[in-house]
C-alpha cells in the first residue's frame, strides 16, 4: 500500500555501500589527495564528485584525465599505486550513523534487502571484514566485478541485475527503495526505474541533490513509513 505522500509501495531494499553503510569515501580521498599532491594539484569535491561510485578502472580514467596528469600517470598505473595505501586502510572501516539500525530493523521485518557496490571483491572482503554479522543479513550481494554488470554506476546493470536475484525471480523496478551516496549511484538507481533515496556527505554540491526521490542528512534520519515499509519500533524511555 502506498503511503500518504504517495510514494511506494516499496518491496525490496537495495543498499549501496561506500560512503553510504561504510565510512570508506574518506580512505579514497586521503589517498587521492596524496598522489595529486606530486604534481601540485589539489583533489577537490568536484572531481571527487565524478569519480565516487564508480568502478576502480572507470574512476581512475576519470581522475588522470580530468587532472591533467594522463601523460605522467595511467589510469591502470594509478590504481596500482593507489591499491598500495587502500588495502592497509580498509580493514579499519566504520559503519555510517544509522546503518546498522536500518539494514537491522528491515531484516526483522522480513523485507528483502541487499547490497549494490561498485567495490569489487577484494575491496569488500577488506571493507566488511569487521561486519560480517551484518553483511550477512543482505540476502546477495552484487559486487562491481559481477559479470552482469558490464558498466558501472550510472549504468543501470548493477540495480538491474541486484533486482533478478531475489527469492521468486525478478522483481518489478517500480517496487525497489535504492540507498545511495554518490551523483552516479543515484543516477544508476534512476535509470534502472527506482526510487532512491540520497544521502549525500555535507561536501558534495547540493545540485547533485535534484535527481534523488529523498534527500537526507543521515539514514537516521530516514523514516520507513514514508514509504510504506515497516516502522521502527517505538523504544520505552
Ligand atoms: O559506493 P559504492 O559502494 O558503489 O562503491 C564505489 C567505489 O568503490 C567507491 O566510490
Ligand atoms: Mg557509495
Amino acid at each position: 500500500m502506498a503511503n500518504s505522500s504517495g510514494k511506494g509501495p516499496i518491496t525490496h531494499v537495495i543498499f549501496d555501500m561506500d560512503g553510504l553503510l561504510l565510512d570508506t569515501e574518506k580512505y579514497y580521498t586521503e589517498v587521492q589527495e596524496i598522489i595529486l599532491a606530486r604534481y601540485n594539484k589539489p583533489f577537490d569535491w568536484s572531481l571527487k564528485a565524478k569519480m565516487m561510485g564508480m568502478k576502480a578502472i572507470e574512476a581512475a580514467r576519470v581522475f588522470v584525465e580530468e587532472t591533467g596528469i594522463s601523460d605522467s600517470l595511467t589510469a591502470e598505473d594509478f590504481l596500482v599505486e593507489r591499491e598500495a595505501m587502500l588495502q592497509n586502510l580498509f580493514p579499519n572501516s566504520e559503519l555510517m550513523p544509522g546503518a546498522s539500525r536500518l539494514i537491522k530493523h528491515l531484516h526483522a521485518k522480513g523485507i528483502p534487502i541487499c547490497l549494490a557496490t561498485g567495490s569489487h571483491r577484494r575491496h569488500f572482503e577488506l571493507k566488511t571484514q569487521r561486519h560480517g554479522e551484518l553483511f550477512l543479513l543482505m540476502h546477495h550481494v552484487v559486487l562491481g566485478d559481477d559479470p552482469e554488470v558490464k558498466q558501472g554506476k550510472p549504468s543501470p546493470d548493477i540495480f538491474l541485475a541486484a533486482s533478478k536475484r531475489f527469492e521468486g525471480g525478478p522483481v518489478d523496478s517500480h517496487k525497489f527503495l535504492v540507498f545511495e551516496d554518490a551523483p552516479s549511484g543515484v543516477n544508476a538507481a534512476k535509470n534502472a526505474g527506482m526510487s532512491v533515496v540520497m544521502v549525500p556527505d555535507p561536501r558534495l554540491d547540493s545540485s547533485y541533490h535534484a535527481t534523488a526521490d529523498q534527500v537526507l542528512s543521515s539514514l537516521l534520519d530516514f523514516n520507513p513509513d514514508d514509504w510504506g515499509l515497516p516502522p521502527f519500533e517505538v523504544t520505552a524511555s
